[in-house]
């Protein structure tokens, strides 16, 4: 869908699920013509979201069918379908981006330009079609995890960001340890090609990027051993990654992992213990957990096949 084009934008609204708004949010395969953004409606009410679909056309019948099959609770509700006339509906779509800071970092939209903190970084991330605009839980908090480790005064050689979406994470590395080389990698081709404009919008120079499933890849094995690795994608995917990541850590490095709710913690670090990975710190941010482990004392060598199972992440049931 051309992004740029002002004039007659169409609004299409339902009612969702917070399990619903995240598999939209985090879903790599979704070929739909429309923007696509989901809201918690009420604080405090994890499971009222709403999904907002904006096109640059009038929706047909099937596109509202289509829309609608994303979010199967509200197979009893009628869309709204709201007219927004002469009106750049990119714009409007990130109307509701207000810039967030979390520790040193401000990350905003072009439409709510701000400074940078003193001694701090602001990021310009528009939000499209990668994740990661810092707005939801896991971002910020695996940004507050990294500013946290940088105030502690660590530093990193080289660092990996696995799933990177947007690029931010991998960003804000690169912001705090410009000595370190920095990867970043998502199994997604688009989310590349976002964080590669990102990156140059940014002047963010000299982070390597690849699409990778997960870490099982040459240009990655190259790469290694990392002593940061960041991995914020879902529990599924972080439970049957793990010998992989373990294996792409150096000794004692430091490992951060989000996208996990607090109910699927254990199974998580118990993954992560296998492989001899220790849990060294939590940051809660409602229902969501980002994850400090610190790797093994001697670099983990995996036993046995890779087993995919859990790739498709959401819809794992841990
Ligand atoms: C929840 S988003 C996080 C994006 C960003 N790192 C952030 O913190 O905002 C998860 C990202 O992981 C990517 N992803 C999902 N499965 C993956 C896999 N098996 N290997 C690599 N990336 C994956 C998705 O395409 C998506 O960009």
């Amino acid at each position: 869908m051309s992004a740029d084009t002002p004039g007659s934008s169409w609004k299409v609204s339902l009612p969702c699920t917070r399990a619903e708004a995240e598999a939209i949010d985090s879903a790599s395969d979704l070929v739909i013509d429309a923007v696509l953004m989901t809201t918690e409606e009420v604080e405090d009410d994890v499971e009222r979201w709403r999904l907002d679909a904006y096109l640059d056309h009038a929706p047909d019948a099937a596109m509202l069918a289509t829309i609608h099959a994303l979010v199967p609770s509200a197979s009893a509700h009628d869309p709204s379908v709201e007219r927004l006339d002469a009106q750049d509906w990119v714009t409007l779509s990130q109307a509701g981006l207000e810039p967030i800071r979390e520790g040193r970092f401000v990350v905003h939209t072009a439409a709510h330009a701000v400074s940078p903190p003193p001694g701090g970084r602001a990021f310009l991330i528009e939000a499209g079609q990668a994740f990661g605009t810092g707005h939801h839980g896991t971002t910020s908090g695996c940004l507050a995890m990294l500013d946290a480790l940088a105030v502690a005064g660590r530093r990193f050689e080289a660092v990996i960001d696995v799933g990177t979406g947007t690029g931010l994470l991998a960003f804000a590395a690169t912001a705090l340890w410009p000595a370190a080389r920095v990867v970043a990698t998502d199994i997604d081709p688009v989310a590349i090609a976002v964080t590669h404009d990102n990156a140059a919008r940014n002047g963010v120079e000299g982070v390597a990027l690849y699409v990778a499933d997960g870490a099982r890849d040459a240009a990655i094995d190259a790469a290694a051993p990392f002593d940061l690795v960041i991995a914020n994608i879902l529990a599924g995917p972080l439970v049957s990654m793990a010998p992989e990541l373990a294996a792409i850590a150096a000794p004692d490095a430091v490992i951060v992992l989000a996208g996990l709710l607090e109910t699927q913690r254990e199974d998580v670090v118990a993954a992560y213990a296998a492989c001899g990975c220790t849990l060294v710190g939590i940051d809660r941010r409602g229902d969501w957990t980002v994850l400090q482990l610190r790797g093994g004392a001697t670099r983990y060598v995996p036993e046995g096949p890779f087993d995919p199972k859990g790739r498709d992440g959401w819809a794992l049931d841990l």
